[in-house]
């Protein structure tokens, strides 16, 4: 950054949520946890960051939000420079990291009322009201009379972004929400998320559940043992593997020997259904190989086809193919 570039910029829609540049954080004991991070969070996406346990994201989060200083490399949070912009970036910024500090003595809504009282930005006057209408946002209002230590882990969960969201925020950033939550709890806070980003909030999430990802997110980041595989949107990086490729017949001998010609490799066939992988070449423009042609070419050699098709390619075929191992699918 020069010298004399404004701390706080205007959070213009076109600064991105989240920008980190060669972000890298090696630990006292020598273990490099992040590795040269380049991250994009566009305004207004719901962000994933994915990567299996122990591949750094926990540590990410820890220096957008100031709370780690990086080895080197930088980060900027709604258009400023983290640490130096944190008074007053961090206002604009909810976060849920680790779980919610809650006194389970104390009901719901006094552990928001604590949370209220300890902004001094909050004004005590409209506390009540405030703390009322996070609790609706969260859908904890009939709950909000019982003691916290009462409440499911799902529950504890949207108290804890309940007080994230006491004051008006543009950016939530969240360490696995879902973590340790049932079915039940983790459709819950998937709900919210996206309410959430229907009302204009930017959402960070980190998660090592690709189901989740897939689910929830506009847009995903990969990470693996501390480095950026790859971000981009959630259906680029789907789109980035082809499903492979079906054919039904009772013409088999002859589907496979025209597909083998058309460039389709790793043909198995079962009884009257054959799979392979399509031709990956392009045609010169740059368009991929239209598999419609390879079906005309079938009913050109009068191969009776009976169904056509790929199987949809989800995220974790992409994963899979980028990080040469599989990640947890379910909860
Ligand atoms: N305070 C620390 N001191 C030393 N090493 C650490 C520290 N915190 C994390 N690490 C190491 O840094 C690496 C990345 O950990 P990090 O917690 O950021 O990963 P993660 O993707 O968030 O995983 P998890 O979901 O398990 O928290 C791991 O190898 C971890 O053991």
């Amino acid at each position: 950054m020069t010298k004399g570039e404004p701390v706080d910029e205007p959070s213009a829609g076109s600064t991105p949520a989240v920008e980190t540049r060669g972000l890298t954080k090696r630990y006292r004991g020598g273990q490099l946890a992040v590795d040269g991070l380049d991250l994009l969070v566009p305004r207004g996406s719901v962000f994933g960051f994915l990567g299996p346990n122990g591949s750094g994201k926990t540590t990410t989060i820890r220096m957008l939000m100031g709370l780690i200083e990086p080895t080197s490399g930088g980060a900027r949070l709604l258009g400023s420079p983290m640490p130096r912009a944190a008074r007053q970036v961090l206002p604009k910024v909810g976060a849920l990291i680790e779980g919610p500090a809650l006194y389970g003595f104390l009901s719901g809504r006094d552990n928001l009322v604590r949370y209220d009282a300890a902004d001094p930005t909050a004004d005590p006057r409209t506390r009540t009201a405030r703390v009322g209408a996070a609790l609706d946002r969260v859908g904890l209002t009939a709950a909000s009379g019982k003691k916290a230590r009462a409440y499911s882990l799902g529950m504890k969960q949207r108290l804890g972004l309940a007080a994230a969201l006491l004051q008006p925020r543009e950016l939530l950033i969240l360490d696995e929400p879902t973590n340790g939550l049932d079915p039940q709890g983790m459709r819950e806070i998937r709900t919210l998320v996206r309410e959430l980003a229907d009302d204009g909030i930017t959402v960070f999430l980190s998660s090592h559940l690709l189901d989740e990802i897939e689910q929830v997110c506009s847009h995903a980041a990969v990470m693996a043992q501390g480095r950026l595989i790859t971000q981009g949107t959630v259906a680029e990086l789907a789109a980035g593997t082809r499903g492979r490729l079906t054919v039904t017949t009772p013409d088999t001998a002859d589907a496979v020997r025209i597909l083998k010609e058309h460039g389709v490799t790793d043909l198995a066939v079962t009884g009257d259904r054959i799979t392979g992988e399509p031709p990956a070449t392009q045609l010169t423009d740059g368009t991929p190989t239209d598999l419609a042609d390879l079906n005309a070419a079938l009913v050109r050699a009068e191969v009776r086809v009976r169904g056509f098709g790929t199987e949809r390619a989800s995220l974790e075929d992409a994963f899979v193919a980028l990080t040469g191992e599989g990640f947890d699918v379910a909860g």
